[in-house]
């Protein structure tokens, strides 16, 4: 490239975490407590004809599966690592080179105009047109599969306001580029000066008023002929059908080639795109992976960047500089070669201080996305990746990179001629036939169709890299109520498991293709939806048996009780330090504890039925979008951090039974220590069973809250009360009399 000299510092460098040899140590001393507990089971179970056999038999295989799994999360913790990028050196190296910078197109998907409102969306997209990076090198792409004129319309709008956004954003230097974002972080403007802030009150009064025509359209669901004929794109929506038929709809609605496109200080303009796929009832559509595949074809033809970034409609950029950061690592000249993708963590702007949900993923993303980033790189999770687009369309390692002309583009056809000619690129039978799907682009088939893509792409040898800087880069909207949380949390380990059972199985297919650790790593997430059946075993067996007065652990006098004692307050004890070290809160980490034990004991079981029954051929996975909108009394007990309920679901039915039968048993176990057998006895025997049945009523406090205190409309149905609480003692009756 002819800049000699500047390439002996690398653009990147990574540091290995400090006192990992404490933390082995601790590990080590945890796993020798496993194995005792193991030791322990196998030669107590009881004999034929004695009570409690079969309970017991029950509880070694769910104390053999979490001590492997335990192992498995080891690997995420072995050996992290973290990445810091040199931007400056970025910046030297290229400023006086922009030429040489690679394109990047940036693809926005989205869904459905009523759960992704437009004007969340067009916030993701300015976001992303403004990011600092040379507007003729970059290009936002926007996927609609909801095929909604009213997205389309807000995408008009916003291509109008980018030519004074843009602009604004980079004079004042402003974070976040999203505007909502900005305008709620800044009430009022931080006045640098006079200019500033007369450029604040214009730039708000004209997003305003962009706000305004925009809601107002959603709201009517109406766009008047007086609009349509502002663009010759509403003439598209004239023979549409509707959002499963219709033909491909391409707008090129900034074309950043030509010269008249300019912001209103006279720079170019990033390129933007609206596109609605083809969508013919016979054909299935592969929702994302469907949807990221036609962009790629279609951006080929259109700006062909080398470097594509993702992100979900929601999730706008938070930081400028990002792009930047992520190129540090694509273009470092020693090992930039080998990275096929650069992922960011998903941070999430409305999760509450005490994270109710869980939804924040504070020790994946601030401990076990490091430790697989010491193994060979994290797994790509969708959102905020950066990826090289050769490798995505299946470049094979050791082949090497061809930059590709951009011929078509060289001679310059209209914007028409272009858009007709790419046009075909999405339509359904483009595919037939052809690779995508399979060797190319994303996979299909699969409900986390990035994971099981970017599994693929490391195991044919490339390198990826989790970069977690301390501005988040992306910010999004997670659910807000238990409902959307749990039934994310059953696509994403429906998804998981999936994988584990195909044909790029981690366990299998991965087999020395990827360093074992990463395996390891990957198959931590794998085998979420496996979990459900140890945790459910063990949330009301040990329970109900305490009702019948059968022990199934050492008492408080044998030195048995040492390696159970040992191992629960060393994993939680630990557990609760990496929370709390991650930024998190000793509540959130209560909360994220129940978290825990509600997806495992309803999302990972209705993903593990739904896996089995799916790989037997009998049902077909869907993609459940999560909505990102919540109407005003649900977000007010969201910001309360009040369970949101509401609805009736079989996954609550579980959870109320679950934790009603845990009460009764509580109950029932100190009304027998009290007027029964008396309270040292019962404790002798029983400490550890009352300890667990004791921890699960209390974890459990909010959902008798909602199942018996409130009067809200987000408490549970009284009817789903009365059905839980019939089921829980019917459980408790037939259970005592049979033993
Ligand atoms: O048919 C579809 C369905 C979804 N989407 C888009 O896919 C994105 C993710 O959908 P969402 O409902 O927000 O799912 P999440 O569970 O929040 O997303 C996470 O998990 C997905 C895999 O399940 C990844 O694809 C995402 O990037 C990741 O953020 C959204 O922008 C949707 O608009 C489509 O474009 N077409
Ligand atoms: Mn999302």
């Amino acid at each position: 490239m002819g800049m000699e000299g500047h390439h002996e510092f690398p653009l990147f460098e990574t540091k290995k975490a400090k006192g990992r040899i404490i933390y082995r140590l601790f590990s080590s001393s945890m796993f020798i407590g496993i194995c005792l507990i193991w030791f322990y089971r196998l030669s107590h179970i009881p004999k034929q004809g004695q009570d409690g056999r079969w309970a017991w038999i029950g509880l070694l295989g769910a104390e053999l599966w979490f001590g492997f799994y335990w192992i498995l999360t080891q690997a995420n913790r072995w050996n992290l690592v973290y990445r810091h990028t040199f931007k400056d050196r970025l910046s030297q190296r290229y400023d006086e080179h922009n030429g040489e910078l690679p394109g990047v197109d940036v693809f926005v998907c989205t869904a459905d105009p009523k759960i992704e409102p437009p004007l969340m969306v067009i916030n993701t997209v300015l976001s992303a047109m403004a990011y600092d990076y040379p507007p003729e090198k970059l290009s936002v792409y926007l996927s609609d599969d909801g095929g909604s004129v009213l997205t389309f319309y807000a995408l008009l709008e916003a291509s109008k306001f980018a030519k004074h956004w843009i602009p604004y954003c980079k004079k004042f230097e402003i974070e976040p580029r999203s505007p909502a974002a900005y305008f709620r972080s800044m009430s009022l403007p931080a006045v640098r000066d006079s200019d500033e802030a007369s450029n604040f009150v214009t730039i708000k009064k004209l997003y305003k008023e962009m706000e305004n025509r925009i809601e107002k359209v959603t709201k009517l669901d109406h766009i008047s002929e007086d609009d349509r004929s502002r663009h010759k794109g509403f003439s598209e929506w004239d023979s549409y059908w509707s959002r499963r038929d219709h033909h491909t709809i391409l707008q090129i609605l900034i074309d950043g080639t030509d010269p008249n496109a300019k912001d209103v200080a006279g720079c170019t303009l990033p390129t933007l795109v609206y596109l609605a796929r083809e969508k013919r009832p016979p054909y299935h559509h592969n929702f994302k992976a469907g949807a990221m595949n036609a962009l790629i074809r279609v951006s080929s033809k259109i700006s062909n960047g080398e470097v594509i970034l993702n992100v979900d409609c929601d999730m706008y950029s938070n930081n400028s500089q990002s792009m930047k950061d992520a190129l540090c690592f694509l273009l470092d000249e020693e090992q930039g070669h080998e990275i096929a993708y650069v992922q960011f963590p998903q941070a999430f702007e409305n999760v509450t201080k005490n994270d109710l949900y869980g939804s924040d993923f504070r020790t994946v993303k601030e401990v076990e996305f490091h430790g697989v980033d010491g193994y060979g790189g994290p797994l790509y999770i969708g959102s905020g990746c950066f990826h090289r687009r050769d490798i995505l369309c299946g470049r094979k390692l050791g082949t090497p990179y061809k930059k590709e002309e951009k011929k078509e583009r060289q001679i310059r056809e209209s914007v028409h001629e272009l858009e007709e000619k790419s046009k075909d690129l999405a339509s359904c039978a483009y595919e037939n036939n052809t690779q995508w799907g399979k060797e190319m682009g994303l996979k299909y088939g699969c409900s986390v169709e990035d994971v099981i893509t970017g599994l693929s792409i490391q195991s044919q040898g490339w390198k990826s890299v989790y970069f977690n800087p301390s501005r988040p880069a992306f910010l999004g909207v997670a659910p807000t109520s238990l409902a959307q949380t749990l039934v994310q949390h059953k696509r994403w380990s429906e998804g998981h498991f999936q994988i584990f059972l195909s044909k790029y199985s981690t366990a299998w297919y991965a087999y020395k293709k990827i360093s074992l650790g990463l395996q390891l790593g990957y198959c931590c997430y794998s085998l979420w939806a496996p979990n459900c059946l140890a945790t459910l075993y063990y949330s009301f067996v040990p329970s109900l048996c305490l009702l019948s007065g059968i022990p199934l652990f050492p008492k408080v006098t044998s030195p048995w009780v040492i390696p159970f004692v040992y191992v629960v307050t060393a994993k939680y004890t630990y557990s609760l330090a990496e929370f709390l070290w991650s930024g998190g809160t000793l509540l959130g980490w209560w909360n994220e504890q129940r978290m825990w034990f509600y997806k495992r004991a309803t999302s990972y079981l209705f993903a593990f039925i739904d896996t089995v029954l799916n790989s037997l051929g009998f049902t077909e996975s869907a993609f459940v979008i999560t909505a990102k909108v919540a109407d005003e009394d649900v977000s007010e007990r969201f910001e309360k951090e009040i369970m949101e309920f509401g609805t009736s679901s079989p996954m609550f039915t579980i959870l109320s039974v679950l934790a009603i039968l845990n009460l009764c048993c509580f109950i029932g176990v100190v009304k027998e220590a009290i007027m029964g057998k008396g309270i040292v006895k019962v404790f002798e025997t029983m400490s550890m069973q009352i300890l667990l049945c004791g921890v699960l009523t209390l974890i459990n406090l909010p959902l008798y809250q909602g199942l018996f205190m409130r009067k809200d409309k987000g408490k549970m149905p009284s009817s789903l009360t009365v059905k839980s609480v019939a089921v829980a003692l019917l459980a408790c009756t037939c259970f005592t009399f049979t033993y």
